[in-house]
């Protein structure tokens, strides 16, 4: 049986599959309770403070990423919205697993309604609410065998951070789930981890407990009971990729020398290890959104200086681009509110908020030029024409910060990139949000993600564009969208006159070794030909059929 789902984490894993199978039963609608409404209201608390503490400490226990997460779930679990919402329903008479049930459900509706990286938490709220729900009814969770005799391959409908935080590679050869995207936990816990992962897999749940599983990150595939000799062709070939990918050590170059940096996309402090052990030559993009998040009062000024501080110091001598707060439309932030729009990505966000909350971004750059040195460049998203490029450069000028720049992710600035080069020091590329704006395709849109692909030939001639202004004005041109990260688009890109890339550090080596592979001439007789295509799969299949070694590479 062969199985197909997206491949979230490079590599193949293979072993005897372990099938996860939580259930918590839906306490029944109407349920009511017997004795005093306070002592209901006691029980419900008790339990969402067990909880809130098992996640705390479970977190504690597995450090890194994961604890992060987990900490920020046990926030999730006696969020004070949820509490009020479980009391008052006991207050009318709910028994209090009903009342949780209720109260959990509306706020990840809530949550599943904004889409993006906050959608996806919404899967996390359901399993606070089972874990809840298990301790009101005295149900033990299932735990994982701790010391298998072989890895396992886990297999679930979705892992919650608490089910997977405290594995180790000794333990899980490879994850599978039927439901969870490429930013879902599970697919950022399998990255670090370093274990190959594949989600969205219809069908993953059927697969019997105990049998072999062979699971392929990269490609998506998973195998049940696959040949034996399929097996060590399989690892065979993935490890050979790997140590090819691993070969090509230090900063980003082409095969004829010619310098590509490579920057690591960062959106916390705890992803600044991750970037330096990808041996990133520094911060390309630092999404400062974190700082605003589950939040109604803004950051103090000494806790974002800590944050900057810590990318400058973490990159001493390197440079670290810090990109301006990028609320609204799939990154709403409670802290920063608007009134309800018809079409928020067309809406107030980026920099467009910062003309109706000067004040925030007044105190965002005064942080940064309280910790600027050399290295430190500060960008601005969503800027659309060349007054708005104006604007946010006078304002870091003002404050003396080093280098001032803006995100090209919206055509007209594409178009015009020549006028808002005037006043910014360099430019980045966005190409998630200038796909969506180019095709007219909300990029939180399944039904339209055919759209979101960079191979599109017009998305090409945009970055083309900019590259071509940004060199004849002689200012650098950068891409730090997730197109970076495809090996192939990496050499296109440099192939177009991009001069530095960034992207998540789990891509880094295999650019890194892509790059390496092939010389700048190659690079612009692939991009030549891509730009020549009509399709996006034209487009990508020219450039491949120009960089023969990335075909030896297995990228
Ligand atoms: C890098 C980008 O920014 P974000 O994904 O954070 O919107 C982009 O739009 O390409
Ligand atoms: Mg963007």
């Amino acid at each position: 049986m062969n199985l197909r789902g997206v491949g979230v984490s490079p590599g193949v894993g293979h072993g005897p599959s372990y099938v996860l199978s939580v259930s918590v039963p839906e306490p029944p609608e109407g349920a009511a309770y017997a004795g005093e409404a306070e002592q209901e209201k006691e029980r419900a608390m008790t339990a969402l403070t067990r909880v809130a503490g098992e996640l705390e400490a479970r977190g504690n226990r597995a450090g890194g990423e994961a604890e992060e997460i987990l900490k920020a779930q046990a926030l999730m679990a006696e969020d004070p919205g949820v509490v009020v919402k479980v009391r008052s329903l006991i207050d009318r008479g709910v028994a209090a697993p009903r009342a949780v049930f209720e109260a959990f459900t509306k706020y990840r509706d809530v949550l599943a309604g904004s889409g993006g990286y906050l959608g996806e938490r919404a899967a996390d709220l359901n399993d606070i609410r089972d874990r809840v729900i298990a301790v009101l009814y005295g149900q033990a969770m299932p735990a994982l065998p701790a010391k298998p005799e072989e890895p396992y391959v886990l297999v679930a409908r979705d892992l919650a951070p608490a089910d997977t935080a405290l594995l180790s590679r000794a333990q899980v050869a490879a994850f599978v789930t039927e439901e969870g995207g490429p930013t879902s936990h599970t697919a950022i816990l399998a990255r670090a981890m370093g274990v190959p992962a594949v989600v969205a897999c219809p069908g993953a749940t059927g697969i019997p407990h105990g049998v072999r599983v062979m699971v392929d990150g990269t490609s998506g595939e998973v195998e049940v009971e696959p040949a034996e000799a399929h097996v060590a062709d399989a690892v065979g070939a993935a490890s050979a990729r790997r140590a090819a990918i691993s070969a090509a050590r230090g900063p980003g170059r082409t095969a004829d020398g010619q310098p590509v940096p490579l920057y690591a996309n960062v959106g916390s402090p705890a992803d600044l290890d991750a970037a330096l052990a990808a041996e990133a030559e520094g911060v390309g993009l630092y999404r400062t959104e974190f700082l605003y998040l589950d939040r109604t009062r803004p950051p103090s000024p000494e806790e974002q200086r800590r944050a900057y501080r810590q990318a400058l110091e973490a990159f001493p001598g390197g440079k670290v681009c810090v990109r301006t707060l990028d609320s609204g439309a799939d990154k709403p932030l409670a802290f920063l509110p608007v009134p309800a729009e018809p079409n928020p990505a067309l809406g107030e966000r980026g920099l467009r908020l910062f003309r109706r909350f000067p004040e925030v971004m007044a105190a965002q750059l005064d942080a940064l030029a309280a910790v600027a040195e050399e290295g430190l460049r500060v960008m601005a998203p969503m800027v659309a024409t060349a007054e708005d490029a104006a604007w946010f450069v006078r304002a870091c000028r003002d404050r003396g910060l080093p280098s001032a720049g803006v995100m090209i992710e919206i055509p007209a600035a594409a178009l015009r990139a020549r006028d808002l080069l005037a006043h910014a020091d360099f430019v980045s590329v966005g190409t998630n949000d200038l796909s969506q704006y180019t095709f007219a395709a909300d990029r939180q849109l399944g039904a339209v993600s055919a759209l979101q692909d960079p191979w599109q030939p017009a998305l090409l001639d945009l970055v083309a564009m900019t590259a071509e202004v940004a060199a004849r004005v002689g200012k650098p041109c950068a891409v730090c969208g997730e197109a970076a990260a495809d090996p192939v688009m990496a050499c296109v890109l440099a192939g177009l006159g991009v001069g530095s890339l960034s992207m998540a550090p789990s891509s880094l080596a295999a650019v890194r070794a892509g790059l390496a592979a092939h010389s700048l001439d190659q690079c612009r007789t692939a991009a030549h030909a891509a730009r020549a295509q009509p399709t996006a799969a034209d487009a990508r299949a020219a450039a491949r059929a120009h960089l023969p070694a990335l075909v030896r590479l297995g990228l």
